[in-house]
């Protein structure tokens, strides 16, 4: 069996059970961070990794655009957790040939986005082979909270999300057909993703009962979102259309559908978050659904406490009460090849 016979999640199965739990960790793998004890309290770590041709192109991406990017993918898992990013490891692996100055503007691209939160950039490791590769781990103090899990999210909660959604699909699809006259914000939200960081704090501040970062897709991470929670998710079409609207021009242009990218766009890493009904969001939150029970004679029942997991063959999210039907979202492995 290859990898490319399975999803991640597949995959991830086969690992993580061999894997040794440690005496100081707290939650292990399978949320955007893992928790960790510390002496005086606890702190997240998170690593996400960019590799040439399969995150980034070089004749599309500068060095400061990569490291801006593998900057704020691993903020925004810490955020996720409602931590405050601390410091950073980089990993860097670079061909031979490669221009100095790319990896120079890399370094600055980290710390154009590390440095403003007061994260440092700490360390690293530099090794040589044939495509760039940028590991970044990030570590994030709670700073007395508890961690905002994926797991949290209960029936009757709104689901909530703050950021774009599929702008960078946007860039990327304008890109790949080189297409003329993109209004740039698309294009470099896909180069420079912005992820509204300091929303997750705040999230976890107004009582968030969970909360991931949107990196595969919204339908396939709030689906992830609403397994681990054992719960339903219900997506509001028309708090989407506004999202969709937007990338109407684009899409017409492309011969592409605007909810594809809103629905399974991803890499936007915007903050997908539960809150129990009647929280004031904190900005920029918006709410696009609700945390629903489980489906009864096919209606949606509103079943009070915690609602009932999904089936695998049964859809986790829905949009308006029924199956998307498009969007299915990244896997690195499942369907794609090499
Ligand atoms: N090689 C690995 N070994 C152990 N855990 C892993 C590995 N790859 C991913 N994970 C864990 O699996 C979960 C899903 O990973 P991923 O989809 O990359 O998360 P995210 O979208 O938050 O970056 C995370 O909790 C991550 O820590
Ligand atoms: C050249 C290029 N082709 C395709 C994509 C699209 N793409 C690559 S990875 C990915 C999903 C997000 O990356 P992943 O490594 O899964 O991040 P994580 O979920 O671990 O945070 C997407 C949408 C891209 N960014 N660049
Ligand atoms: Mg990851
Ligand atoms: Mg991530
Ligand atoms: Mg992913």
């Amino acid at each position: 069996m290859r990898v490319a016979d399975l999803t991640e999640e597949q995959l991830l199965a086969r690992i993580v059970p061999e894997l040794p739990a440690g005496a100081a960790t707290l939650l292990g793998p399978g949320d955007d961070a893992a928790v960790v004890a510390a002496a005086d309290g606890r702190f997240v770590v998170t690593t996400d990794v960019l590799v040439e041709d399969r995150h980034f192109r070089r004749a599309w991406s500068s060095g400061e655009d990569v490291g801006r990017r593998a900057a704020v993918q691993n903020l925004a898992d810490v955020a996720a957790m409602g931590a405050v990013p601390t410091s950073l490891v980089v990993t860097l692996v670079v061909p031979a040939e490669l221009d100095v100055d790319w990896v120079v503007g890399l370094a600055r691209g980290l710390a154009a986005e590390c440095g403003p939160l007061g994260a440092g950039v700490v360390g690293g490791d530099l090794s040589g082979g044939p495509l760039v590769v940028v590991g970044v781990a990030a570590h994030g103090d709670l700073q007395g909270r508890a961690p905002v899990l994926r797991s949290g999210a209960r029936t009757g909660d709104v689901v909530a999300h703050a950021g774009v959604l599929g702008w960078s699909a946007a860039g990327l699809a304008s890109l790949s057909a080189r297409a003329a006259h993109v209004p740039a914000r698309f294009v470099e939200a896909y180069l420079r993703p912005r992820s509204p960081l300091a929303a997750g704090p705040d999230a976890a501040r107004a009582g968030a009962t969970a909360m991931m970062d949107v990196s595969d897709g919204l339908l396939k991470d709030a689906g992830r979102l609403a397994r681990a929670s054992g719960v339903r998710v219900d997506l509001d079409r028309g708090a989407l259309a506004p999202a969709a609207d937007a990338l109407a021009d684009v899409a017409r242009g492309l011969d592409a559908d605007p909810w594809a990218w809103v629905l399974g766009g991803g890499e936007d890493h915007g903050l997908l978050a539960t809150f129990p009904a009647g929280t004031e969001l904190p900005a920029p939150f918006r709410v696009i659904g609700r945390v629903i029970g489980r489906v009864v004679d096919g209606a949606v029942g509103g079943v009070v406490g915690r609602g009932e997991p999904a089936g695998d063959d049964e859809p986790a999210v829905t949009l308006d009460g029924e199956a998307p039907g498009v969007a299915t979202g990244w896997d690195h492995f499942a369907g794609r090849p090499g």
